[in-house]
Parts: C-alpha cells; structure tokens; sequence
C-alpha cells in the first residue's frame, strides 16, 4: 500500500471444494471475499503478496502459476469467473454479441460458420435477451451487464466458476434464474462453484457448504444444511447475519467491522459479539474476566468455527 503500509486482507483462508459441489463465501463488504478471488485467478495488483497454496484437482498450483500459465490456461478455461463489477471487464467498444463470438471462438473452438448460434445460445443460457445482443456494454443496464458476464464466463465450461456478487442489480425472480443456472452448470457437469455473494437466500437455494469470512479470516465453514438449518452455524457473527435477514429477526449486527490494518488482538469480531457481556455475568468473582481470551486470543478455525465459546 502507498507509505509502505502493509494490510492483510486474507489470512488463514483453507478449504476444499469437490467437483459438483457449491461453496458459499457470505461477508460483509470489505471483509476480502473479492481479494481471494483475485488472488486464486493471479488478478491482484502487482504490490500484493500472496503466500500458500491453491490446488486445482489437475495438480496445478494457482499461487505458484506464472502470468502466462494463469492467462493461457487457467482464466476462462481451467477457472470460470463472473465478476463482481461485470461493466468493467466488459469491453465498451464492442457489442455483446461480437464479445460472446469472441470469446466462443477462443474458449470452445467454435468454427465460423457457427459463432451466431453458439454465441445466442451462450447469452440465452444467463437469461441475456438476444434483442440486446447488439448493444454496447453502456447502453445496458446494470442487471444486463450482469447477465452478459455471467454468459462470457459460462462459455469456456471450465471446471470450476467463480461468480463475485453474479446477482447484484437483479431482481428476485432474475435472482432464482441465474443462481438456479450456475448450480446446473456446476451440479449436473461436475463442475465447481465458488459462489460470493451478501445474498443469503441466493445461497441457501444453491450453496452445499457455506463460509462465513470476517475481516479477512474464515469464521466459519459448515455444511449449507447446518448453516441455514437448525441448529445453525455456532459462531456468533454468522448468527448475526442470519438475524438480519428479514424473514428472521430483521436486526443487522450493531457496529462495523474493524480496520484491517488495525485490527485488535484477539478476535476481530469481539467488539460488536453479543457473548462477552454475557459471559461477563457468568465469570467468577475475583478470576479472570470470562471474555480475556475474546481479548487477547486470536480464534482459529477448529473443527468448522473460530470462536473460543462456540
Ligand atoms: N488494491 C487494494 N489495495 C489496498 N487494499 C485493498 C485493495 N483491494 C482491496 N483492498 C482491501 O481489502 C479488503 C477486502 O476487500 P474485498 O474487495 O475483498 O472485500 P469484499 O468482501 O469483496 O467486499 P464487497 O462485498 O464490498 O465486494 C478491503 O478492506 C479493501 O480495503
Ligand atoms: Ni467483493
């Protein structure tokens, strides 16, 4: 960062996604579900630093990956992505269609003769009218641009999608069609999906496991029907986000979520938890306060939740 100053936006992050299967990655904004992404694609700025490892199930190493790897076999063709601001990775001189052709072309080897067909059944497949194939990115709404990312990153087929937010700007109904789509291509193929989004109901409907991400660390990871379910997820924050879904309670967590070049040194989430007051009832006169290791202790994730009083 400019100054020198140095941020963790991603840290800890472990997880395994199986062909067929969805993984819901659920967060507030800012909490650095978009910086995984770019970082499993090798899209981050050139300032940033990554450490560890992703495996694709071929053996391949994400992080490892040089430019040329990660440009020639792996972005649209190995790893599908939808991203999360679609009218920025569109190209604005182009139309749609002459994008779609393109992009049919190079990923599934479409011949020429064939490049209108492919390209119209591509758009079709995210629910992108063919009326609007003409169209320039600009002259699209922020719902069509969407619809017009996901059909380009459906194109190549590819093993694993990544979709950022794939139903920003959409309305409810639109919302069902194209998660519904995304889950087809994945479950019935095989294929993966990483799937991030705030929408909890987007991901109830498709996800199998869900991720809860906070300030930058996974809080919890647990099976979609725990998570949504009962008992439910056990980690306080995830709890939360649950509660501010209107057809619950309809009461947002209180507070922000910290800097995260300033974060506190125990648990990132403690100073908006709702368990240290209650705890601080329960702790014995004269020991230590109930809430010191919410403090002082960094939780780590330990058998699908980060919190020392899950
Ligand atoms: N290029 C960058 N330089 C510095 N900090 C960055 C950069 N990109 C992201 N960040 C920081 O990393 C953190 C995570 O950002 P990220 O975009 O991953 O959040 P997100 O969870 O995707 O949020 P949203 O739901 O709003 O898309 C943010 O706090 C942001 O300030
Ligand atoms: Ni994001």
């Amino acid at each position: 960062m400019p100054g020198g100053r140095h941020v963790e936006a991603v840290s800890d992050v472990r997880f395994d996604l199986a062909p067929g299967q969805c993984l819901a990655l659920v967060g507030e904004s800012g909490c650095g579900k978009s910086v995984l992404a770019s970082a499993l694609l090798g899209l981050l700025p050139g300032n940033a630093e990554t450490a560890g490892s992703a495996r694709l199930a071929d053996g391949l190493d994400l992080l490892a990956a040089d430019e040329r790897t990660l440009a020639r076999t792996v972005r649209g063709r190995r790893i599908g992505l939808v991203p999360q601001s679609p009218a920025a990775h569109l190209t604005p001189v182009r139309t749609i269609r002459a994008q779609l052709e393109e992009t049919v072309r190079e990923l599934a080897g479409v011949p020429k003769a064939a490049l209108r067909a492919a390209a119209e059944a591509a758009a079709e497949r995210a629910a992108f009218p063919a009326d609007h194939l003409d169209h320039h990115p600009h002259q699209l709404s922020g719902g069509l641009a969407q619809r017009a990312a996901t059909a380009l990153a459906l194109v190549g087929d590819a093993p694993l999608l990544l979709a950022d937010e794939p139903t920003t700007g959409l309305d409810r109904d639109l919302v069902h069609r194209t998660v519904d789509e995304l889950r087809a291509h994945t479950r019935d193929t095989g294929r993966a999906l990483l799937l991030i989004t705030h929408d909890l109901a987007a991901a109830e409907r498709i996800a199998d496991t869900v991720a809860v991400m906070y300030a930058g660390r996974i809080v919890e990871l647990v099976p979609a029907k725990t998570f949504f379910g009962k008992p439910g997820p056990r980690h306080p924050y995830a709890r939360g986000l649950l509660d501010a879904l209107p057809e619950r309670a309809f009461t947002p967590v209180p507070g922000a979520p910290p800097e995260l070049g300033a974060l506190p040194a125990g648990c990132a989430f403690a100073a908006r938890c709702p368990l240290p007051p209650a705890l601080a009832a329960l702790a014995a006169p004269g020991g230590p306060p109930a809430d010191r290791d919410c403090r002082t202790r960094l939780p780590l994730l330990t058998e699908g939740v980060a919190c020392h009083h899950a």
